[in-house]
C-alpha cells in the first residue's frame, strides 16, 4: 500500500528496527509522524512482552499512541536523561561527500519545536524514513513556528533571506494550522539549499521564530526502510 511519501512497508521496516535497538531500562524520545508510529507501535508489543521503558513524546499525537499502545509516558522535566530519541524526517541529505549529510528538514506535522528540543537532548538520535525522503540536496519548504503576532514581520525577514513564506493553512477547520504550542507555521521556500547550517543560524536569529525544520548535525544515524529490506546511515 503507497501512502504519502513512501509504502507503509517502507515505514514499518524503518520503525520496528528502531524500536529493536531499544533496551530495559531506556528513556526514548518519541518524535512525531507516520513511520514513528510504527516505531510506537513496536515498541508497544516489546513493552507487552515485558520490555520496561520510560518515553518522553513530542506531540499530543505521539502521547496519544504511546498511551494507547500502553507505553508509560513521562514528560522531559521528570527525566534526567534521554537516552535514544527515534524520529521520522521530511528531508534527508544521503551525500556522503557533502558536509550537509544527515542534515534534515522536518516539521511536515507542525511538530518540529519539541521534536528539535527531544531529539538534540537524547545521547542518540536515530531516523526514520523510507527512501522517497533521501535526496542530494534539501530542496522542501522549511517550516518555522513562529508567534501568531510575529508571522507577518518574520514573512518580510524570510523575504529578505530570498525565502518565499506560506502560513500553513489546516484541513477541517477555518483558518491556519495552530501548533501544540498554540503557535502558526511559515512553510518557507528557499530553492534547494546548499548550506543548511549557516541557513538555520540565520532563521535561528530571526526574532518571533520559535523554531524551524532545519535539523543540522543532530542525527546520530538514518534507518531508511525499504518495500524488502532496511539501509543504516551512522554519521
Ligand atoms: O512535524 C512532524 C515531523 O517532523 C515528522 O517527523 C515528519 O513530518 C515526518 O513524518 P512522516 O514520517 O509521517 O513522513
Amino acid at each position: 500500500m503507497k501512502t504519502e511519501g513512501g509504502t507503509d512497508e517502507a515505514k514499518r521496516r524503518a520503525g520496528e528496527r528502531a524500536a529493536r535497538a531499544v533496551e530495559d531500562g531506556t528513556v526514548v524520545g518519541l518524535g512525531t509522524g507516520s513511520t514513528t508510529a510504527c516505531a510506537i507501535d513496536a515498541l508497544g508489543r516489546a513493552v507487552a512482552d515485558g520490555l520496561e521503558i520510560r518515553a518522553v513524546p513530542t506531540s499530543f499525537q505521539s502521547r496519544r499512541l504511546a498511551l494507547e499502545a500502553d507505553i508509560p509516558v513521562t514528560e522531559l522535566d521528570a527525566v534526567d536523561r534521554i537516552d535514544l530519541a527515534i524520529d521520522g524526517a521530511d528531508q534527508v541529505v544521503d551525500q556522503p561527500a557533502a558536509s550537509a549529510h544527515g542534515a534534515l528538514i522536518k516539521g511536515g506535522g507542525a511538530a518540529h519545536t519539541r521534536e528539535k528540543l527531544i531529539d538534540a537532548t537524547a545521547e542518540r538520535f536515530v531516523v526514520v524514513v523510507d527512501p522517497s525522503k533521501l535526496t542530494d540536496e534539501l530542496d522542501r519548504s522549511v517550516p518555522l513556528e513562529v508567534l501568531p503576532d510575529a508571522h507577518s514581520v518574520v514573512g518580510d525577514r524570510v523575504r529578505e533571506l530570498s525565502g518565499e513564506p506560506t502560513l500553513r493553512d489546516a484541513t477541517g477547520k477555518d483558518g491556519p494550522v495552530v501548533t501544540d504550542n498554540g503557535n502558526l507555521v511559515l512553510d518557507c521556500a528557499f530553492g534547494a539549499i546548499s548550506e543548511p547550517g549557516d541557513l538555520a543560524s540565520r532563521l535561528s536569529r530571526i526574532p518571533g521564530v520559535v523554531e524551524h525544520g532545519l535539523f543540522v548535525g543532530l542525527a546520530d544515524a538514518t534507518y531508511v526502510g525499504t518495500d524488502d529490506g532496511l539501509e543504516v546511515r551512522e554519521y
